[in-house]
């Protein structure tokens, strides 16, 4: 089967590489003048620098050549996939589409498979989701990652389709768990990175990590995911490592607050977005999210970093 990769960011392009040793790959630009440059370059130095394309990659911003594929996958951040997927819905109709990106989309609260269903009714689609650093997978180091798709027989397809030599792929239907692992530990890794930046040390690190994973699986098991899908790659598996490394934007955002230093606004930071609207719906369900609603409040600059510890050191005792 045919595969594109709508969204040459650094992770659609990491994923265009891995995917080019099974097979012929379109990778798709919205710019034309990026997409004739890394062409011609062999390389996306504007996001993915010193990793070459290899030459069965073609690269593009004609999306009829998008719409020539059997599978497209989705690699645009969460905020910008229903504008991306309305522009193109035409091109789009009746695909499989697996989306790549991590998030809750700010104006409505939902996933990147419920964006989908709402703009292009007739197409199938999926998740792709777990622990995993664009340039980990384009350097070609041994990856693993969750394949989610509520039908279990395209799962299967998928699975087997999307699989490289270093990218091995677990299936799951449980769209729901594996949506909200690799969107809430985005804000978890913000308030880790924050900590370390603040100098509070590994051990409040390891705390945030912990009590943010109670948090993560109660607003998962209220939205109906599983708790095996939490405990998996697409959840504690990212959770962990965005949490403990300097390669994830989330991570260093957090340090930059916690450092009082500022950070670079063209980088995607999905958690930023991802923590208000986590915020938004904890509250109108009543749900206790005392960090994530401290990380929302911290990336908006509503707190300093030293109110924030105090508020969340301050909260009344309980069972864990
Ligand atoms: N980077 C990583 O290591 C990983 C990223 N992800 C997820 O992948 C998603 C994308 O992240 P990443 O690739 O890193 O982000 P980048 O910031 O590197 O790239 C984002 C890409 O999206 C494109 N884009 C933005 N808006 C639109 C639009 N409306 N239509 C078409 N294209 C658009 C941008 O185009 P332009 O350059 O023209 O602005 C750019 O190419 C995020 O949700 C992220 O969480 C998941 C796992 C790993
Ligand atoms: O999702 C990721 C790792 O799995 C990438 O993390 P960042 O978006 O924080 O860089």
């Amino acid at each position: 089967m045919s595969v594109a990769v709508l969204g040459a960011g650094a992770f659609g392009t990491a994923l265009a590489i891995s995917l080019a040793g099974n097979g012929f790959v379109t990778l798709w630009a919205r710019s034309a003048e990026h997409a004739i440059h890394m062409e011609n370059s062999r390389e996306n130095s504007a996001r993915l620098p010193n990793v070459p394309l290899p030459p069965a990659i073609s690269v593009t911003s004609d999306i009829k050549d998008v719409e020539a594929a059997d599978i497209v996958l989705l690699a645009v951040p969460m905020q910008k996939l229903r504008a991306a997927l309305t522009e193109h819905a035409s091109n789009l109709a009746g695909k499989t589409l697996v989306v790549c990106c991590k998030g809750i989309e700010l104006t409505t609260g939902l996933g990147p498979i419920s964006v989908v269903r709402q703009t292009i009714p007739n197409a199938s689609p999926a998740l792709l989701t777990g622990p995993s650093f664009a340039d980990d997978i384009a350097r070609g180091l041994p990856t693993a990652l969750t394949l989610a798709c509520g039908d279990a027989d395209l799962g299967k397809v998928l699975q087997t389709e999307l699989t490289t030599a270093n990218l091995r792929l677990y299936r799951t239907t449980d769209v729901i768990g594996a949506e909200l692992g690799g969107a809430l530990k985005n804000v978890i890794a913000i308030g880790c990175g924050a900590a370390i930046g603040a100098g509070l040390g590994d051990s409040a690190r390891a705390a945030l990590l912990t009590r943010g994973f109670a948090e993560m699986q109660r607003f998962a098991l209220m939205r109906g995911a599983k708790t095996d899908t939490l405990m998996g790659l697409s959840g504690l598996g990212d959770l962990v490592l965005t949490c403990s490394s300097e390669l994830s934007r989330n991570y260093r955002f957090g340090l930059c607050l916690g450092q009082n230093r500022p950070f670079d606004t063209h980088t995607t930071v999905e958690g930023v977005a991802t923590a208000r609207a986590m915020a938004e719906i904890a509250v109108a369900e009543g749900l206790d999210m005392p960090i994530s609603v401290t990380v929302a409040d911290l990336s908006h600059g509503a707190y300093s970093v030293p109110q924030a510890i105090q508020s969340l050191l301050n909260r009344p005792l309980k069972e864990e």
